[in-house]
Formats: C-alpha cells, structure tokens, sequence
C-alpha cells in the first residue's frame, strides 16, 4: 500500500493558499492513508511583482515553476488557478481534475461608488489584467485605466492609497479570502466576460503517476470539467494566452453546452462575439468550433 506524503505544489499567496488547502482537505479522505502536505513554491510572478503582467511574455508566469517541481518530483500535485494555467500541453503532465467552480464573475470595488454606471467622466479604475482593460474602455472609453499589479490584498490597499476610483478584481478571490463584503457589484457577465478558467482551479499530475491520478480524480466536477475544456478549448484554437482580450461564458443545462465568446482589441474599440451550442460530452468540438466562429468574424485580426 502507498503510504507516501502526496505533496501539492502551491504558490504561497493567501489566496494560493486558501486553495491548496481547500484542496487538502478534499484529497485526505481519498488519498489515505497517503498523508496529504503542501510544498510552497515560488513562481517568477510572485517574484517580480513591479513588471506588467502584460510585459512579462505571459505564458505561465504563475505555473510554469510548479510545472517544473512536479516533473523533479518535488511535488506530486500542482493547484492552479485555472486560468492562470496556459492551454499549450506540457508533455508529461496532464490536467487531472477540476473541482466544482466557484464564483466566476470580475468585481467592481470602489470606496466612492455605488455602481460601475455612476463612475464619473474620466474615472480612474486600476486593473492589471488585458482582458478587463479592454472591456472597460469599451463599455466606457472616457474611464483612466492604469495599471495595478500584486496580490488581492495589496490591490485593495491600493484603492485606498492612490484614491483611485475603482478596481477590478476576482469576485472568487475576494469570495475566498472572506473578503466577499468589499465587493460593490459584480459585473454583468454579458459585457464583462470573465477569463477561461476563472473561478475554477485546476489539479494537474503527472501522467504516469496512476496513483496520485486515482486520487484527484474523485475530486473533479464532469460539469464543470466539460465547461472549462470548452473554455480552454476556444482559447488554445485561437492561440491566446492568459493575457489577451478574450472572454467567455458557459453554462450546462442537461445534456447541452452553451458558450460564448468574445474578443477585443486591445484598447477595447473592436470587438467580435459569438454563441455556439453543443453537447455536454464533446466540449472541445464545441470549444473549437467556436474560436472558428470568432475567426470568422474577424478576431484574428484583433489579436494580432
Ligand atoms: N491572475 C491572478 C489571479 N489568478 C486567479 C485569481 C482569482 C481566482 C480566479 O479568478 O479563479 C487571480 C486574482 C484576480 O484576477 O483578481
């Protein structure tokens, strides 16, 4: 019988650490009598934590390092945020399960506001993310937006500090943290569409380590699952990362996938979107077939 320490690979930010041990906790019962422990790992974006996400080439800034100690078998289970988890296959390992998604949508918080409509002409909203800048200077091209890095908290005491009239940031980060009552509204899903992935968290092993395999296999959600393979499906078919104007929601009703896409330019003044439906048990056609969608309409030229 395997009793060795099943080690989950984390970045050590609050939140990171609220999910490893959300996911700890989950795996105990299943993994024993395997203990279950959590080794911290350091990722180059908790590293630099001044560069723009933008500018720091993307792809895995966030993953790449705990990609790295479960091929050196310093860890056994890596716990992503799902959508900081590039699409591009890492030969080796494979994305396991994941769990019941959380709360998928982007939150406004603002000290001064009561409603992303009554931002005043000319506000200043903080925001790190390309997607979400893109979306705001859509809805509202006469907002400032600049650019906020760091983790939640620290994005939060920068409200305060530089008297910005907003921020833009996870509602399940903020859900998470306990931090839900900051939150003034969570924005409409309908303009604001949420980053692949986002809300959900992402458990990946190595390929041929069938028993750790076993065990986080009985903590994946098949909806769930089948959303963000849509999801990630879409967004590999149209060659971005986590860092360009992409957006998506999905849902499942019964046997039927619904998703939606839509893509931006990057200072938010084109944008092209599209709905496809497909069965529940085929996401990455329907996946696919939507990033063709797009591409038809025109959002290669948007993201080149
Ligand atoms: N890129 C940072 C990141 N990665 C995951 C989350 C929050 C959790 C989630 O959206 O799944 C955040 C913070 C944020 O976007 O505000």
């Amino acid at each position: 019988m395997n009793d060795t320490p099943l080690r989950l690979g984390t970045r050590g930010s609050p939140l990171a650490l609220w999910q490893a041990h959300f996911i700890a906790d989950r795996l105990r019962p299943v993994a024993a009598p395997r203990p279950v422990e959590l080794v911290l790992i350091e990722t180059h974006g908790d590293r630099d934590r001044a560069t723009p996400l933008a500018a720091m080439g993307g792809f895995g800034v966030f993953t790449k390092a705990i990609q790295t100690a479960l091929r050196d078998n310093r860890a056994d289970a890596a716990v992503h945020s799902l959508k900081d988890l590039p699409t591009i296959p890492e030969p080796g390992l494979e994305l396991v399960a994941v769990p019941p998604r959380g709360p998928t949508g982007d939150a406004f918080v603002s000290l001064k506001h009561r409603r992303f409509d009554a931002l005043p002409q000319g506000g200043v909203v903080g925001t790190s993310s390309l997607r979400r800048r893109a979306m705001l200077a859509n809805r509202r091209p006469d907002l400032t937006l600049i650019d906020l890095r760091g983790n939640v908290e620290t994005r939060l005491r920068k409200l305060e500090e530089n008297d910005l009239d907003a921020i833009i940031l996870a509602e399940a980060g903020l859900v998470r943290l306990g931090l839900a009552d900051r939150i003034t509204e969570v924005l409409d899903a309908t303009w604001m569409l949420p980053a692949v992935g986002q809300g959900a968290i992402g458990l990946e092993c190595r390929s041929d380590d069938a028993d750790t395999i076993d065990a986080v296999l009985a903590l994946t959600d098949a909806d769930t699952f089948a959303r963000v393979t849509a999801e990630r499906a879409m967004l590999a078919a149209l060659g971005g990362g986590c860092l360009v104007p992409i957006g998506t929601t999905s849902k499942i009703d019964g046997g039927t996938l619904t998703i939606r896409g839509m893509v931006l330019s990057p200072d938010g003044r084109r944008k092209v979107s599209a709905t496809h439906v497909g069965p529940a048990d085929a996401p990455l056609a329907t996946g696919q077939e939507l990033a063709a969608m797009l591409l038809a309409e025109g959002a290669a030229e948007l993201l080149a």
